[in-house]
């Protein structure tokens, strides 16, 4: 069996365990240093016994990156490829100076949601913590490569999978992330996404206070359930009262997504049925609109029925955004690097 990922150590978790084989916290620093700076540093400071010993117990491979798409807007998409050559996808987005990495937490998906390609996939594995911690480590490591340091990057869980399907390995991630003796991305830098599964949002008790979105894309059950299948166990009357537990500081909201599609769930029943839902909650609404790929039976709505539809939502005094579609050119949505792979492959393309 392989060794566990090197990267999936909190701080702490490093000394303890360098402390009980009786090594100092000099040692522990230099150690730190090796693994996520320049591992030529252990070569002067870290004796090889304590290298041999930890090379024996750990994994310490990064992820390789197998293709990488740069968008003209200056979205990169990676395909990032594993030990067992399981693949899903990195996304580094660009914000002004700044820059959002979107990482996967799953290879594939189990909630096969209608309008997603990830969804048609199926869940083939969790990814340990150490593989998530590893997209965000060679996503920077290509950007530093190009000369371009990210400044305070951002991180949301929106790549492929369902976040709080893996919870104990995603929570054990945004630890190492957050660490701010290793990386040190700021709590309130992080968003997850979550279709609303149920038997995680009731267990975050333990869970890092990060930012958290919900993909609602229909007020209503009914219709809810026909784009995400397990709205039929994880129903919004149970889903929404449990978003409410999670405690919010002052200027911290919850994020509503919502997906716009044509002729389906921007009629003014949805407007009324938003403000039933959000008005009266500490909420954004993030409109997405729906990105098509091959096969899928869903349209994305012109940009004047966005408009329109924005516009009856903020008369409501909702906070409304639009998701900026970035990365067009290389289709950098969810699941779409995939489809031009998929789609080499069966010759669509
Ligand atoms: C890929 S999911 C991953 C996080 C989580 N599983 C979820 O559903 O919220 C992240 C976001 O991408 C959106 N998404 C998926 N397929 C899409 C598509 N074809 N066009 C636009 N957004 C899409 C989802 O609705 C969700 O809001
Ligand atoms: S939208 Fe999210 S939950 Fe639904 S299939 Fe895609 S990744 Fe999974």
């Amino acid at each position: 069996m392989l060794n566990p990922s090197a990267y999936s150590l909190t701080h702490l978790q490093w000394k303890d365990l360098l402390v009980s084989e009786g090594h100092s916290s000099h040692v522990l620093s230099f150690w730190l240093d090796g693994l996520y700076k320049n591992p030529e540093l252990w070569a002067r400071h870290v004796s090889q016994d304590l290298i041999q010993n930890l090379k024996a117990k750990f994994n310490f491979d990064l992820p390789t990156i197998s293709k990488t798409q740069e968008s003209e807007d200056g979205t990169v998409k990676f395909l990032v490829r594993f030990h067992d050559e399981m693949e899903v996808e990195t996304v580094l987005i660009p914000f002004h100076k700044r820059f959002t990495v979107c990482l996967s937490t799953q290879v594939g998906c189990g909630m096969n949601c209608s309008f997603c390609y990830t969804g048609t996939q199926g869940l083939k594995r969790n990814l340990t913590a150490g593989e998530i911690v590893g997209q965000y480590l060679v996503a920077m490591n290509w950007l530093k490569a190009k000369n371009n340091l990210a400044l305070n990057p951002s991180i949301v869980f929106m790549g492929q999978g369902e976040p709080l399907h893996n919870l104990t390995e995603v929570s054990q991630a945004i630890k190492v992330l957050n660490d701010t003796k290793l990386i040190g991305v700021g709590h309130r830098q992080m968003t997850l996404s979550t279709v609303g599964y149920l038997p995680g949002l009731k267990n975050l008790k333990d869970f890092p206070s990060i930012n958290f979105a919900l993909s609602l894309h229909s007020p209503f059950e009914e219709q809810r359930a026909k784009l995400i299948p397990v709205n039929e166990r994880f129903p919004l009357s149970e889903v929404l009262p449990a978003l409410d537990q999670i405690p919010l500081l002052k200027r911290q909201f919850i994020t509503y997504e919502y997906l716009l599609i044509k002729d389906f769930n921007m009629s003014d029943e949805h407007v009324e049925g938003l403000h039933t839902l959000l008005g009266h909650r500490k909420a954004i609404l993030n409109l997405i609109p729906f990105n098509p790929f091959p096969g899928s039976k869903w349209e994305r709505p012109g940009i004047e029925e966005i408009e329109s539809f924005k516009e009856k939502l903020v008369a409501k005094k909702l906070r409304v955004m639009v998701r900026t579609t970035k990365g067009d050119d290389i289709l950098a949505a969810c699941g779409q690097l995939k489809v031009n792979k998929f789609a080499r492959n069966n010759g669509i393309y």
